[in-house]
């Protein structure tokens, strides 16, 4: 019945000889990406707002690969310039939305800028790239008659919320409700939306992120195993060609994606059979997960007698 059932259907999305386009792609979980694409045979561009990162990332990955990326400047707010990169970047295959910024604060100390700008660059960027792509990605499924993706790096603190994460958590699961209803508007063009939910991962964002990171912040984030760049890349490149629509990255998101999976779309009929047996199951592991972290932020109150 479940593979009766489980739509979108499911998709290959092949990479070789298909253009990716990876925000990001000059650091961290993007630079990883980009590698990865460029070692499957895909034509990758990158983009980013630092000129002299994106140039050593093309170099990096030339090291690494042999092969030459095409590098574009531009801040995602600025939908304009997004506009620009897309065109000079010609018809994109592979839509990797990853930019994302994260400093953790609690809501009482971190300024409104702040937030604003988190959430300008994490979810209305995401708006900017996918509204200047979609047209050309529309047209070139129709060309080619191959299958398209549109990816959005979220974050396992998009899908629970976590203390001190307020204002990226917001912006993360923000992303869902747009890419939710994107894959309603965008099936009939055979373009699949993907969700990537990687925990805590080795990049340089995480370096400068740790040096401000509320204390219960990291108490609670360590609940989730720690990834490689490499790593992450390679789950989400894997679940992209797939077409899934979500895509965790290791055993805790596995058991985050069944304990949240509510209405988001499924093509897996086997992954669906995983969902439907496991809600209960992962509701009970939720609520442990939610009393083991009260019973910290408590103790750990108690101990600073830090009580509002
Ligand atoms: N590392 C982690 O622990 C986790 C990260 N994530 C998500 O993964 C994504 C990548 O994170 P990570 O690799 O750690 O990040 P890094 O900080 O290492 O890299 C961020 C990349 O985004 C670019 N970027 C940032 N702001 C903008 C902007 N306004 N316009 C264009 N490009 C921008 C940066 O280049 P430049 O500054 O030059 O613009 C850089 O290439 C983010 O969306 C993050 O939220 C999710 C879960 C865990
Ligand atoms: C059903 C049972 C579920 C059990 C597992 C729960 C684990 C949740 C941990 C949340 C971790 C959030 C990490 C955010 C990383 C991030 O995005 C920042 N580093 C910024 O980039």
């Amino acid at each position: 019945a479940l593979a009766f059932l489980t739509r979108p259907r499911a998709a290959r999305i092949p990479l070789k000889g298909r253009h990716v386009f990876i925000t990001g792609g000059s650091s961290g979980i993007g630079l990883a990406l980009a590698t990865a694409a460029a070692r499957e045979g895909a034509r990758v561009s990158i983009l980013a707002r630092n000129a002299a990162r994106l140039e050593d990332a093309r170099a990096a990955i030339r090291l690494a690969t042999g092969l030459d990326v095409g590098v574009h400047q531009a801040d995602v707010r600025d939908a304009a310039a997004v506009a620009r990169a897309l065109d000079d970047a010609g018809p994109v295959d592979v839509l990797v939305c990853n930019h994302g910024v994260f400093v953790p604060q609690e809501l009482e100390k971190q300024d409104m800028e702040e937030v604003k700008w988190m959430v300008d660059i994490n979810l209305m960027g995401t708006f900017h790239l996918i509204k200047a792509a979609l047209p050309a990605m529309k047209a070139r499924t129709r060309e080619t008659s191959l299958p398209a993706s549109i990816a959005i790096m979220s974050s396992q603190a998009g899908q629970v919320g976590v203390y001190g994460y307020t204002a990226y958590s917001a912006s993360k699961f923000a992303l869902t409700g747009l890419a939710e209803s994107l894959q309603h508007e965008v099936i009939s063009d055979d373009i699949h939306v993907s969700l990537i939910f990687p925990p805590d991962t080795e990049t340089p964002g995480l370096v400068e992120e740790k040096k401000k990171r509320p204390e219960l912040t990291t108490i609670i984030a360590d609940s989730s195993g720690g990834m490689k760049a490499d790593d992450v890349a390679k789950k989400a490149l894997n679940g992209i060609k797939s077409g899934r629509f979500i895509i965790p990255c290791n055993f805790e998101g596995a058991m985050l994606a069944i304990a949240t999976s509510g209405l988001t779309p499924q093509s897996s009929p086997l992954i669906a059979f995983v969902e439907v047996i496991g809600a209960g199951l992962m509701r009970f592991v939720a609520l442990c997960f939610q009393w083991n972290w009260f019973s910290t932020i408590e103790n750990w109150y108690a101990k600073n007698k830090k009580h509002g």
